[in-house]
């Protein structure tokens, strides 16, 4: 009982951090979880190779696997233009619930996509999806009118990584030139998923060394071109 590790990150980032102001909130996560609670959230140092390949990338339409406490969707969102969308899928209802009003303290113009009553179309730029990514990948195209994505940010499961990078190409969600950016592929890793892109020839790869987040262990992440 008491209180989770989530729940102490949004109450730590109610009290410390200015309402409306994304980077704020963004910088109170990483004071926290440097300071007082690990928690896996891309973190800052991965968190700066993040944004470089969002601002090269510029995306319209960008997919992220893996919520947690919307860390790293705050991360996307603050970069993106207003029309841009961004869909993030949780499966942990509690993460998700967090994620949300993390969202709401940072001003983020964020909808819960799951709820019943809602405008038809995007009225906001995060659209948080609650459910498993192998069930919802199939469902975007129908559900939210959605083509292709030019940005996929992985993070959820790692073995999940491979067999819903397979989905999202059989669904025909990429195109030549969509970007896939994969977090933690050394630490904990994902084996299956790097074999993968890194001998396909439908995708050109390249890895980033970096750090876990918040501690001095190495990690990186994997951006991986598809070509079509
Ligand atoms: O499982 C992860 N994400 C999906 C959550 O539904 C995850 C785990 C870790 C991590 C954990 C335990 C450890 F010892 C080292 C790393 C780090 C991350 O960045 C992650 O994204
Ligand atoms: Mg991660």
């Amino acid at each position: 009982s008491g209180t989770t590790r989530p729940m102490r990150i949004l109450h730590y980032v109610q009290r410390s951090a200015k309402c409306g102001d994304v980077l704020s909130v963004i910088s109170a996560i990483d004071s926290f979880c440097s300071k007082v609670e690990w928690a896996m959230n891309v973190g800052d140092k991965k968190g700066e190779i993040l944004d470089a390949v969002v601002l090269e990338t510029r995306p319209r339409y960008v997919l992220e696997l893996g919520t947690y406490c919307g860390y790293s969707t705050m991360r996307i969102a603050r970069l993106l233009p207003p029309g841009a969308r961004l869909i993030t899928i949780e499966m942990n209802s509690h993460y998700a619930q967090v994620a949300k009003e993390l969202f709401q303290h940072a001003g983020l113009d964020a909808q819960d996509k799951s709820a019943e009553k809602r405008p038809a179309g995007p009225t906001c730029k995060v659209e948080l999806l609650l459910g498993s990514s192998s069930v919802l990948i199939p469902q975007l195209k129908k559900k939210l009118d959605i083509d292709k994505f030019d940005l996929v940010f992985i993070d959820h499961w790692k073995v999940s990584y491979l067999p819903d990078t397979r989905l999202l190409e059989e669904c025909g969600l990429l195109k030549s030139g969509s970007v896939l950016l994969a977090d933690n592929v050394t630490c904990p890793g994902a084996p299956d998923y790097l074999e993968y892109v890194r001998n396909s020839p439908r995708y050109r790869s390249q890895y980033f060394p970096s750090q876990l987040e918040y501690l001095q262990v190495e990690d990186g992440v994997e951006k991986s071109v598809f070509l079509g």
